[in-house]
């Protein structure tokens, strides 16, 4: 998938689908980096030589790669490139054009499980719309929600949305904005899932309506924001948090209703998950746990419930069901009308959520369905639990790569004594919580603080940003 994701419009880049089209397997991420820095063509012959000795590829196995791209000006030209490789090498490949990076994980999925007993769906675009209105159509059988907007950040996502709804049906309407792709320079400008989640406020071109339901995604549309204005035109932001709680009570209420018993529902979060959010989980009496950030670990944590929930605090994220509980799912023979009538949802849930990655449009419908279905207005939804004042800051030092963390990255152990300094500092405020990690994608160190109030987050992260200097 060549994209750059949230990232301004001159940059780009690629992230690579393993087989199941989850995302790649990390020890295979040093085989690219090294191909990537390869200094000559010869250089990069040799070692991809190496590497088909190292995993002893056999001659005579055609693979096959398909590609996609987002919408950004450089996206055609390294799309040939790509494709020229894939020539070079003799692969079988297929361009979807213009897609969202989890159109092209189901994709991979679907290819790689057509004729098995756990198909996952239709190889093709078309087969990816189906399947999502398929499951949303069911579940907002005679159920209505209103209006829900739809910031597109001017990227794929803008006429992957417009394509979806035309095939969902007329229960919600989706108003569909900041969606020109044509106008480069406006990918992520003020607008998308990162800007909301950075700025905690609206994009400039919302006016918002109090009460009503909005939402941001992001460049390659999988990262998902809502938001709304109160009565007093304040603004509320329901991240990928919120998401995360609303998700695994509504399914933990559905197991209940079906009369399926001994089923595990876990919530994986990441340090930046706002601590308020994990009280409220842990109150539901549901297990919590903090991964490093990056969906990859998040994801892995997952697999380890019969349902796993995970998102980070800035919308990434999905629902896994082992394959266990799907079939438990699929064999359950309910004892009442009722029942029955909550399994069909929670099947419908299964086929309604892109089990590879977490995914802007997926997620979308997700909470579209379990509003409507609890019939709440976004501020019944964020008075489930107060966020925690917080405050995300970045600091340019000399090397990021002195600082060293534990604990799923919420300690430091380097450089030493840094971590004692913190704790002093945070130990100054109410309910406060502050850390530092290094940027897995920036060259930058990450502080973040969080307060009883907002006054005392913001300053605690100065003073925690002041330290590292
Ligand atoms: C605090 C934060 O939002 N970090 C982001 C950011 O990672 P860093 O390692 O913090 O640069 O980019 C990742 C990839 O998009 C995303 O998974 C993660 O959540
Ligand atoms: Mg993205």
């Amino acid at each position: 998938m060549i994209t750059a994701s949230h990232n301004p419009p001159a940059d780009n880049g690629v992230k690579l689908i393993d087989p199941l089209g989850e995302m790649l397997e990390s020890s295979w991420e040093a085989y690219g980096t090294a191909l990537a820095n390869a200094e000559s063509d010869q250089a990069v012959y040799e070692y991809y030589t190496q590497l088909e000795q190292k995993f002893n590829i056999r001659e005579g196995v055609v693979p096959q790669v398909i590609y996609g791209s987002d919408t950004r000006e450089s996206s055609p030209a390294l799309v040939q490139a790509l494709k020229d490789a894939l020539d070079a090498v003799g692969v079988k490949s297929q361009g979807f054009g213009y897609v969202t990076t989890p159109q092209l994980h189901y994709i991979v999925r679907c290819l790689n499980t057509q004729g098995t007993d756990h198909a996952y769906g239709e190889p093709t675009l078309e087969g990816y719309y189906k399947k999502l209105s398929t499951a949303f159509n069911q579940l907002m059988n005679n159920r209505s929600n209103g209006t829900v907007t739809v910031d597109c950040a001017n990227g794929v996502g803008g006429p992957a949305l417009r394509e979806l709804q035309k095939h969902i049906n007329n229960s919600i309407e989706v108003v569909v904005t900041n969606d020109d792709t044509e106008t480069f320079s406006k990918l992520n400008s003020h607008s998308g899932a990162d800007y909301v989640k950075t700025n905690q406020r609206l994009p400039p071109s919302v006016s918002a309506k109090p009460l009503a339901r909005y939402a941001s995604l992001d460049g390659d549309a999988d990262r998902i924001v809502y938001y709304y204005v109160d009565k007093n035109s304040i603004f509320h932001l329901l991240d990928g948090d919120k998401i995360a709680t609303l998700s695994a009570s509504f399914i933990g209420d559905l197991v209940h209703h079906a009369g399926i018993t001994d089923f595990s529902i876990g919530v994986v979060q990441t340090a930046y998950a706002n601590g308020s959010s994990t009280a409220y989980i842990e109150k539901q009496g549901l297990p919590t746990v903090c991964t490093p950030t990056g969906v990859k670990h998040l994801h892995h944590a997952a697999l380890a419930y019969d349902c796993g929930v995970y998102f980070e605090a800035n919308g990434h994220g999905t629902v896994l069901f082992s394959s266990s509980a799907l079939q438990r799912i699929f064999e359950h023979a309910p004892e009442s009308p009722a029942q029955a009538s909550a399994l069909t949802h929670l099947k419908n849930i299964t086929e309604l959520i892109n089990q590879t990655v977490g995914d802007a449009l997926s997620d979308l419908l997700l909470v579209e369905v379990i509003l409507a279905h609890k019939d709440w207005t976004p501020d019944l939804w964020d008075a489930c639990y107060t966020d925690l004042p917080n405050k995300l800051e970045k600091a340019e030092v000399a090397d990021r790569n002195m600082y060293k963390t534990t604990d799923a990255e919420r300690k430091l152990t380097h450089p030493a004594g840094l971590q004692d300094q913190i704790d002093a500092l945070v130990g100054k405020y109410e309910q406060a919580r502050s850390f530092v990690r290094p940027s897995g994608t920036e060259n930058v160190v990450r502080v973040y603080a969080e307060a009883a109030t907002k006054t005392e987050a913001d300053e605690l992260a100065q003073k925690v940003k002041a330290l590292l200097k």
